[in-house]
């Protein structure tokens, strides 16, 4: 059954379609919303076999023009070197502003084609085939786009809406395992959020083939809740920022782990040390934390790494975008569904992590 959920920001309003099968159906999509046109089917080496003749079939029926880019596959193609390599081909391909980008793959083929369609001639138009548990539940909504920097995570990159979103659930079953299991490190982070009915339906997953059984639910209630955030929220001064729960201690490990960690198990991992700490103090009620863990390692998803507190950690950590006048916001929970905002001065955070995470190895 198709689902379609809603997302309008100030300048752009446009539909998340989750449907079964929906890649089959893709160029009638398309044609709703663009005219004919050239496309350009941006992707990455392990879904570029199993998916880009079907993309480009669908594509030639409905009468547009496809061209096709295949990127390495892999956090490091968020790089500089991959963005130009992209633009300079678009420019190869004479792309105008009437054409536009079809982004089919994980986060970091959304996150990478995204920018390159904010710049590219400052602007042209994006649609988001998100192929990954974890761009199907959160990267491909709400416009965030990124590269990384040796520094850390996402520290070059725009807000730039698609014109849709389609979502195809059955595209999950050449997902390897872990990769599902680490997108629904972000269900979980959500479902916290939230609380309420989404953190109910978590407590049914015990497995992968659970997260599969229920994928069409939990990619309802992420989407759901992430359209309303980025509505009333587009560029994140503040009530996006709890969005980013789990991502501070999150985004410091995945890059000390220096390419180990998948994100969604990096983003378990800031979340669980999160409630931990903020539980240590009195700030997050018991048994919160216990409630994490057991949603966490239900499916095997880390709690901690031996990355933490290492000195590549707290050099990542200084660059989280939460960070004005010197002050760090952290998000936390008070308890399941009750997010807050805790703004503190950024060197006393680093003292105070210093003395609070374990160091592993
Ligand atoms: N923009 C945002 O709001 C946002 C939100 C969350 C995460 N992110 C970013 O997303 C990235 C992580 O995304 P990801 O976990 O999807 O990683 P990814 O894009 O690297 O995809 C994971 C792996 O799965 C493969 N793959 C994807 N779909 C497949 C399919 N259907 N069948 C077989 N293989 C498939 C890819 O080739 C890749 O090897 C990170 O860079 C993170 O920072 C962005
Ligand atoms: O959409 C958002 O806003 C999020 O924070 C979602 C996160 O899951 C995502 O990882 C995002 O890319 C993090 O952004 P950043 O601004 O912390 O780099
Ligand atoms: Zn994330």
């Amino acid at each position: 059954m198709e689902q379609t959920i809603k997302v309008k920001t100030a300048h752009h309003a446009y539909a998340v379609k989750i449907i079964p099968n929906g890649l089959s159906q893709l160029g009638i999509y398309l044609s709703k919303i663009w005219s004919k046109r050239q496309i350009a089917i941006i992707t990455d080496e392990n879904v570029a076999p199993i998916y880009a003749e079907q993309v480009r079939q669908q594509l030639g029926s409905a009468g547009f023009t496809a061209q096709l880019l295949v990127i390495p596959a892999g956090e490091r193609s968020k790089s500089w070197q991959q963005l130009i390599k992209l633009i300079d081909q678009l420019a190869a391909w004479h792309f105008t502003r009437s054409d536009g980008i079809l982004a089919v793959g994980g986060g970091v083929i959304g996150d990478l084609a995204g920018l390159a369609a904010s710049i590219y001639l400052r602007g042209i138009s994006i649609v988001q085939v998100p192929t990954s548990l974890l761009a199907q539940v959160d990267s491909s909504v709400g416009g965030k786009t990124a590269i990384d920097l040796t520094a850390g995570k996402n520290l070059v990159g725009t807000f730039y809406q698609p014109d849709l979103v389609l979502i195809d659930p059955t595209v999950l079953q050449t997902l390897p395992e872990r990769l599902v299991i680490e997108g629904y490190g972000e269900v979980i982070k959500c479902a916290a959020l939230v609380g309420s009915n989404f953190w109910q339906l978590t407590s049914k997953i015990h497995s992968v083939a659970d997260i599969y059984k229920f994928s069409s639910e939990l990619i309802a209630a992420s989407v759901a809740f992430k359209a309303k955030v980025v509505t009333e929220d587009e560029t994140e001064t503040h009530q996006r920022q709890l969005l980013n729960l789990g991502h501070t201690l999150g985004h410091a490990v995945e890059r000390a782990a220096a390419g180990r960690l998948f994100h969604g198990e990096a983003v378990a991992i800031g979340l669980y040390q999160i409630c931990r700490l903020f539980e240590k103090a009195k700030l997050t009620v018991s048994p919160t934390t216990e409630q994490v863990a057991q949603r966490l390692q239900a499916v095997g998803l880390p709690l901690t790494d031996e990355a933490l507190a290492t000195p590549a950690f707290y050099a990542a950590l200084t660059h989280d975008k939460k960070i004005h006048d010197g002050r760090l916001t952290l998000i936390y929970l008070e308890k399941i569904g009750q997010p807050n905002f805790y703004p503190w001065s950024l060197k006393k955070v680093i003292i105070w992590l210093k003395r609070e995470l374990p160091t592993i190895n």
